[in-house]
C-alpha cells in the first residue's frame, strides 16, 4: 500500500530536517526564529493543533510564545496584543489560531497582523502577492499540498485539477497555486450542480469541504491523485477525511491518508514560513498603514 500512499509525516519530516539545519545556521549568527501563537477560547481541536505547533517549534529550536485568551475577550484587546507583537523584535511570525469566537471579526484580526510576520499567509497583502506570483508567505495547507505533490513526483502541468471547497485559507489559494504550476483548475463548492460529474474528470482531486466521506468510489477517475484535506469524526468518533479512503483506494494512483497526510504538512510549512521570516529580519520594512 505504501507506493500509493502520500505520507505527509514522512515528507514533512524530510522538510523539517532541512529547516532544522537552517535554524541551526541562523542561531550560529545569533538569530533565533520566533513564533507567537494566539489562542482564543477552549475549542479542543484548536488546543491540540496549537500544542502540536509549539512542540514542532521546540523540536527544531524555534522560539515559540503562546498567548491565550478566554473566549469572551474583546476585539480591541486582541488587536492591541497583535500591535505589540508586530513591533516585538523577538517575534518573526504571528498566528491567530482559527476559528475565533463569533463576536470577533476574523478578517479584522488577520488584517491587523503585519504582512511581514503573517506566517499563515492570510493577510490580504500576502494573498494578493501570491495571486500575481510575487514572493510572499503562502498559506500553509495549500503550500504543504504542493510540496506533497512535488515530493511524490506528481507533475501538475497540463493536468486537470479539481478543487472541492472555496475557503479563503485552503480552497481558493489551493487552486491558485495549482494554476501557477500550469494545471487546468476547476473549483467546485456547495452550489455546484452534479459534483460527481466534475470530480470524475480530475487528474488531481483536492477535497476540502469538512464533510466526512463526501467523495466515494463513483466520484473519482481511475488513476487519479487524491488529496484529502478533511478532518472529521465518523459515527464511531474515529478521525476521517472528506474522502472515503477505503472505497477509493483501489481506483486511485496516489492518495493522502487522514490522519498523516495533509495535516502534518500544514505545521511543517508554518515552520518553513517562520524560518523565512527570521532570515529576512534585518531587511524587514516598518509597517506602513
Ligand atoms: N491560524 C490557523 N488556523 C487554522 C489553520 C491554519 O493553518 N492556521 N488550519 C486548521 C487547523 N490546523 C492548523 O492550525 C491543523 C489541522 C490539522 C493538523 C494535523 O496535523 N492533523 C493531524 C491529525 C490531528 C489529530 O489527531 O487530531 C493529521 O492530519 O495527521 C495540523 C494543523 C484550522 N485553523
Amino acid at each position: 500500500m505504501s507506493g500509493k500512499l502520500i505520507n505527509g509525516k514522512e515528507i514533512g519530516g524530510k522538510i523539517r530536517e532541512t529547516i532544522q539545519q537552517e535554524v541551526n545556521d541562523l542561531k550560529s549568527e545569533g538569530i533565533t526564529p520566533g513564533l507567537a501563537v494566539i489562542l482564543v477560547g477552549d475549542d479542543s481541536a484548536s488546543h491540540t493543533y496549537v500544542a502540536n505547533k509549539q512542540k514542532a517549534c521546540s523540536e527544531l529550536g524555534i522560539y515559540s510564545r503562546l498567548i491565550q485568551f478566554e473566549a469572551e475577550i474583546s476585539e480591541d484587546t486582541l488587536l492591541s496584543q497583535i500591535e505589540q507583537l508586530n513591533t516585538d523584535s523577538a517575534i518573526d511570525g504571528i498566528l491567530v489560531q482559527l476559528p475565533l469566537p463569533k463576536h470577533i471579526n476574523e478578517q479584522k484580526i488577520i488584517d491587523a497582523i503585519s504582512p511581514y510576520k503573517d506566517v499563515d499567509g492570510f493577510h490580504p497583502i500576502n494573498v494578493g502577492k501570491m495571486l500575481i506570483g510575487e514572493p510572499s508567505f503562502q498559506p500553509c495547507t495549500p503550500s504543504g499540498i504542493m510540496k506533497l505533490l512535488e515530493y511524490s513526483n506528481v507533475d501538475v502541468a497540463g493536468k486537470h485539477a479539481v478543487v472541492v471547497g472555496r475557503s479563503n485559507i485552503v480552497g481558493i489559494p489551493m487552486g491558485q497555486l495549482l494554476l501557477k504550476k500550469d494545471a487546468t483548475v476547476t473549483y467546485c463548492h456547495s452550489k455546484t450542480q452534479d459534483l460527481s460529474a466534475i470530480t470524475k474528470q480530475a487528474d488531481i482531486l483536492v477535497v476540502a469541504t469538512g464533510r466526512a466521506k463526501l467523495i466515494g468510489k463513483e466520484d473519482v477517475k481511475d488513476g487519479a491523485v487524491v488529496i484529502d484535506v478533511g478532518m472529521n469524526r465518523d459515527i464511531h468518533g474515529k478521525l476521517c477525511g472528506d474522502v472515503d479512503f477505503d472505497a477509493v483506494f483501489e481506483k486511485v494512483s496516489a492518495i493522502t491518508p487522514v490522519p498523516g497526510g495533509v495535516g502534518p504538512m500544514t505545521i511543517t510549512m508554518l515552520l518553513y514560513n517562520t524560518l523565512q521570516s527570521a532570515k529576512k529580519k534585518s531587511s524587514r520594512q516598518p509597517l506602513v498603514k
